[in-house]
């Protein structure tokens, strides 16, 4: 899959503020937040509910515009949703129900023209066999498990080869076990694949097995309270001593107010994160 295309971050946000208006009032989802994804960062945006994950991962999408500030890919600035940035969501309901998994996962190389029928079914297979659901192909979507119908949306946004697919809090429906398995297997996708991944989640522990960079917003609206490279972690490593301590560091960080100054990466900081920590 392509990620090393050039030398620079490959997804550029800069100074971005969104908002939202109604007639009635007007919200400010973010505040000047700027930050860089390289090629192969699985970057993750992680923050309290409302702090505007979702609203900066739309605007990568293309699906809304910023207030001020811009969004660039590869130096273009994003202007519309496009077929080199994938979106996968939280909802189970992302597949057409009328349509089998493979015409599914078909349809997008489809209807972008970037593959006639026959490459388009070699292409929709081979992915599908990668999340494990090659003998499903024929089956329709409502026949899946939550955590299949999952793994469908992923196989075909990776189908499509995408410069940086966007994840949408993808597991936070499943159960806590099925949430782990898919974890798992993305990670295992990703060392096959190495694509470029930007991932929202509330959850710390998900932020540290499935993120090699980590932006930590603060409250509504979303600000960078701190951006951490992450040793890696995988899900051996939960309740262990390391996890535990990273994932204190990181509450601590989101939530200032439980007693901890943030405004100084000091001597205590762990040894697996590369702290910046921004002061608002
Ligand atoms: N279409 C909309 N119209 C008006 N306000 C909106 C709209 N979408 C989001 N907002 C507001 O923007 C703010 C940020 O929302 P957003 O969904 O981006 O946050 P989030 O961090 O992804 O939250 P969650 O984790 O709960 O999904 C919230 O205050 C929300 O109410």
């Amino acid at each position: 899959m392509a990620t090393h295309q050039n030398d620079g971050p490959l997804l550029q946000v800069s100074h971005v503020d969104i908002e939202y208006r109604t007639r009635e009032r007007q919200v400010r989802a973010t505040h000047d937040v700027s930050f860089d994804v390289w090629p192969g960062d699985r970057f993750i945006l992680l923050g309290p509910s409302g702090c505007g994950k979702s609203s900066l991962l739309k605007a990568a999408g293309g699906f809304l515009t910023p207030h001020s500030g811009e969004i660039t890919l590869q130096g273009e600035v994003i202007t519309a949703p496009g077929p080199e940035r994938m979106m996968v969501f939280q909802e189970f309901d992302q597949l057409p129900p009328w349509k089998t998994v493979l015409e599914n996962v078909m349809f997008p190389l489809l209807a972008s023209r970037k593959a006639r029928r026959a490459e388009a079914k070699e292409t929709a297979l081979h992915f599908l066999n990668k999340v494990g659901l090659a003998e499903f192909a024929d089956v329709m979507p409502h026949m899946l498990s939550g955590g299949m119908k999952q793994r469908v949306a992923i196989a075909r946004a990776l189908a499509m080869k995408p410069r940086i697919l966007l994840m949408d809090e993808p597991f936070a429906a499943l159960d806590a076990l099925t949430r782990r398995t898919m974890q798992e297997e993305l990670l295992a996708l990703w060392e096959e694949e190495r694509f470029t991944l930007l991932f929202v989640t509330h959850s710390i522990e998900e932020a540290l097995v499935v993120g090699s960079r980590i932006l930590v917003l603060s409250p509504h609206p979303g600000r960078v309270r701190a951006e951490l490279n992450c040793h890696p972690f995988t899900l051996n490593d939960f309740g262990g001593e390391a996890f535990q301590h990273a994932a204190q560091h990181i509450h601590d960080l989101l939530f200032p107010a439980s007693g901890n100054d943030v405004s100084s990466t000091s001597d205590q900081e762990p040894a697996y994160v590369a702290a910046t920590v921004h002061s608002s």
